[in-house]
This record gives structure tokens, C-alpha cells and sequence, in this order.
């Protein structure tokens, strides 16, 4: 497959990340134009990934065949009516990572029938070790499907859905879910500290035992649960600390996490979902 150019619109800290993973894979910076319009992060890029940098979409949309868009949700409508002629005569694969933001509305937004893909990675897709939820509209082509496919995953495996709806759940568990396990890792250093240890002492227990939670998990042919099992032995400490949880309503509080989110994906769409002016 050969490499076509792509343009990021939006070079915060999801792009970054993306970014990140793709030059880590081997693609040519030169292949990458980003749209940022803050002078620093433009600069950090450009010094950091060697990616040409312009300050606005438009820029650095026209020179490529497929635009990433990677802008907050509630910029998003502006961002696409700013590029609506350039797609109606370059007919881009447009890749939208918006949490919320549905193909329809990217469509209407643009004001044409564009090959669209909606993408949910996340953060660790700097390291490639992302996860991708992935979609596409019915204007993408295999080659194009497949196009997607490759991009995503430089940041980590992905998986694609038929429903676009659970997009906005992929988002809730993998989409936001890095930032629940920094949570428990704040709250994992807090409590070390408090038990006495010192905080470079509490860092390095509580970031190599998630790291080492985390491979068992992806590489071990047993359950979360099986896992856990064998960390607890009867009477012992693990299960003094995971009646804690329990008896506190750890579980019902993460399904209620993760439904929030979800919830608050379809908000995002709805308060973005008013007619073009
Ligand atoms: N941060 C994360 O972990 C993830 C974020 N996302 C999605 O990625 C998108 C970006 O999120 P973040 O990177 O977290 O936000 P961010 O705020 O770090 O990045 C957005 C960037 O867009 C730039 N921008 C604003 N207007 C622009 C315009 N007209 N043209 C070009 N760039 C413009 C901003 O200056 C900013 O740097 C959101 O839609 C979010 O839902 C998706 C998956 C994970
Ligand atoms: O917090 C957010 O809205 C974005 C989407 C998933 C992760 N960050």
C-alpha cells in the first residue's frame, strides 16, 4: 500500500500521541501535515516528530488524501464548514477521533457525502500500545477501510464495529479508560504515602505492579477474575483490601463511571447537533 499523505487537523494531545506511534512505525514525518493553530504546540511537533506544521486547516488539508480530524468536539462544526469546498474537490477519507460526533453530522457539516471513518484510539497509542474502536460510513471503499486499518494500527490492535451507536461506549471504556487507571494509580501513591513510604518508593511499586497487572491480563489465557483469585489468599491481605473495595461499591461506581461517559458522548453529539448557519 502506498503512503498517502495525511493532514491532522488539530495537533493536541490526541494527535500527539498518534503522531508519536506512526513515526515510531516508520512512516516518513514529511508524509505528516498537522493543523494547530497554539504557536507552541506547533513547534513542539515540528521539533519533536519532524511533521510539517501549518497554522491553519486548510493548510495543511490540501495537501493530503486523507484528514484526521482531531479537534474538541464543539470546534468540530466550524472546523468542517472551514473545509467544506476543499472536501467537496479533493474528496478526502476524512478519519474524525471526536468522542460523540457522528458520521451523519460530519456529513451534513462538510455538505457532501464524504468517505467518512470514526476512530475512538487512545492516549497509549504513543507508545503503540493503544486500543482502536473503528467505523466506517457506507462511502468508504475496502481500500480505504483498509487504509484506515493500517493508520490505526500504529497506535495498537483495532477492532471495527457495525453499529456506530457503540462508539460512544468503545469511548467510555477504551477511549477514556487510560485516565481510570491513573486515577487508581493517584490514589494507589496517596495511600502508600500515607502507610510510609516515600513517593519515588510508592511511584515505582504502583507503576510496575499496574504495568505487570496489565501484561497478565493481555498475555495470560485467564480471566480478570481468575487473576485476581490468585493474588487472594484466604484470610490474607489481598482479600482484607478487596472486601474494602467491594463493601464500598467499587463495582457499581465503575458502572456508573463508565455510563456517565457513555452518556455524555451522546451529549456531546446533541449539543453540537443544530442546523448550519
Ligand atoms: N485525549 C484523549 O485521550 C482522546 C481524545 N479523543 C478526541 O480527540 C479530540 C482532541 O482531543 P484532545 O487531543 O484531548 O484535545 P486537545 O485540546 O489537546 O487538542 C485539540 C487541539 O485542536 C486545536 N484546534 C482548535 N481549533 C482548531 C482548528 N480550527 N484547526 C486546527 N486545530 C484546532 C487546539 O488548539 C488543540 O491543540 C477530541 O475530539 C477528543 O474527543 C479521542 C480519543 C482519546
Ligand atoms: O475526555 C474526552 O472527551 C476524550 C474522549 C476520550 C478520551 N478523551
Amino acid at each position: 500500500m502506498p503512503t498517502l499523505s495525511l493532514a491532522f487537523i488539530g495537533g493536541g494531545n490526541m494527535a500527539r500521541s498518534l503522531i508519536g506511534g506512526l513515526i515510531a512505525q516508520g512512516r516518513d514525518p514529511a508524509s505528516i501535515h498537522v493543523a494547530e493553530p497554539m504557536a507552541e504546540l506547533r513547534e513542539a511537533l515540528r521539533r519533536d516528530f519532524a511533521v510539517h506544521v501549518h497554522e491553519s486547516a486548510e493548510a495543511a488539508a490540501k495537501h493530503a488524501a486523507i484528514w484526521m480530524l482531531a479537534v474538541k468536539p464543539q470546534v468540530m462544526p466550524e472546523v468542517c464548514r472551514d473545509l467544506a469546498t476543499t472536501a467537496s474537490t479533493r474528496r478526502p477519507l476524512v478519519v474524525s477521533i471526536a468522542a460523540g460526533i457522528t458520521s451523519a453530522q460530519l456529513t451534513r457539516w462538510f455538505g457532501t457525502a464524504l468517505p467518512i471513518v470514526r476512530a475512538m484510539p487512545n492516549t497509549p497509542a504513543l507508545l503503540r500500545a493503544g486500543i482502536t474502536g473503528l467505523y466506517a460510513n457506507a462511502e468508504v471503499t475496502k481500500e480505504q477501510h483498509a487504509q484506515a486499518d493500517a493508520l490505526l494500527r500504529a497506535a495498537g490492535p483495532t477492532i471495527w464495529l457495525e453499529d456506530e451507536a457503540l462508539m460512544d461506549a468503545v469511548t467510555a471504556v477504551s477511549g477514556s479508560g487510560p485516565a481510570y487507571l491513573f486515577l487508581l494509580a493517584e490514589a494507589m501513591q496517596a495511600a502508600g504515602e500515607a502507610e510510609g513510604l516515600s513517593a519515588g518508593q510508592a511511584s515505582v511499586l504502583v507503576a510496575q505492579t499496574l504495568f505487570g497487572a496489565a501484561r497478565m491480563l493481555d498475555e495470560s489465557r485467564e480471566t480478570a477474575a481468575e487473576l485476581r483469585q490468585r493474588v487472594t489468599s484466604p484470610k490474607g491481605t489481598t482479600e482484607a483490601a478487596i472486601n474494602t473495595f467491594e463493601a464500598g461499591g467499587f463495582r457499581a461506581l465503575v458502572k456508573d463511571a463508565i455510563h456517565a461517559a457513555r452518556i455524555r458522548g451522546a451529549e456531546l453529539s446533541a449539543a453540537n447537533d443544530e442546523e448550519p448557519t
